[in-house]
């Protein structure tokens, strides 16, 4: 594939927290291509990156050095309106799944296609079922969060944000919450988005049980990618 095409192309990307004394450098000159429908696990100790990685890929963070362009638009400099039309082409699956406990499982869902606004509520309904039930879930869509499992919620969760067809997922610690059947379950369905979507998936996690799935694991370590592995 040539990279030019890639949905998220990074480089000489830097960043740091804090000001004055406090400045403190989180990234290091950061390049990566990610491909269109793959699935990669980024991995690493504890503080060395991965979340502001993530985040700053993600369009929730504002670039301070380098690059990262995201389905063909450069995030550098990119206005708060432009940053708000990409976010509607990205589904968001983090490990405090947030879902609301007031609404069912339906009603959590069809949040994640409310946010694009007008719709058909029918459609909508339509759409939140067939995905409800592509997670196993056709028999709770009516219940509360509080009357489901871990790993249902994450379930719903994935549900949620993958009912508008994101063509980019950034998913952190997804399966962090699950035990190992729910976990496998949970990224086995990430993964066929991929094959049957096209839908590329990045996830951050420390989950050793479901690296075999992930096409490809960049480890990072001291705000730097160390190794990058195609599986
Ligand atoms: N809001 C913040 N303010 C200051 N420093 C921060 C902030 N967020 C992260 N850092 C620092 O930036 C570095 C990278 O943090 P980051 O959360 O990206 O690491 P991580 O690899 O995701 O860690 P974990 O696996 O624990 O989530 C760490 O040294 C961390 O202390």
């Amino acid at each position: 594939m040539n990279s030019e095409n890639a949905p998220i192309i990074v480089k000489n990307l830097d960043y740091w927290f804090g000001e004055g004394e406090a400045k403190k450098q989180a990234l290091f000159d950061i390049n990566l291509d990610i491909h269109t429908g793959s699935l990669t696990a980024l991995m690493g100790p504890s503080g060395s990156g991965k979340t502001t990685l993530l985040t700053l890929m993600a369009c929730l963070r504002t670039l301070q050095c380098g690059s990262v362009r995201l389905l063909g638009n450069e995030l550098f400099a990119m206005t708060e309106q432009q940053q708000v039309i990409i976010r509607r082409k990205l589904g968001f699956i983090f490990q405090a799944h947030n879902l609301h406990e007031s609404l069912s499982a339906l009603e959590n869902v069809l949040i994640g296609l409310q946010v694009h606004g007008g719709g058909d509520p029918q459609k909508q309904k339509k759409a939140a079922r067939h995905v409800l039930s592509i997670l196993g879930l056709s028999e709770r869509i009516d219940y509360l969060p509080m009357n489901l499992s871990g790993g249902q919620k994450q379930r719903v969760a994935i549900a949620r944000a993958l009912v508008a067809n994101p063509q980019v997922i950034f998913a952190d610690e997804p399966t962090a919450a699950l035990d190992k059947d729910s976990g496998r379950q949970v990224v086995e369905i990430i993964k066929r988005l991929g094959t049957q979507r096209r839908t590329t998936t990045l996830m951050v996690t420390h989950d050793n049980r479901i690296l075999d799935l992930a096409d490809r694991i960049i480890t990072m370590e001291d705000g730097a990618i160390v190794s990058d592995e195609k599986t």
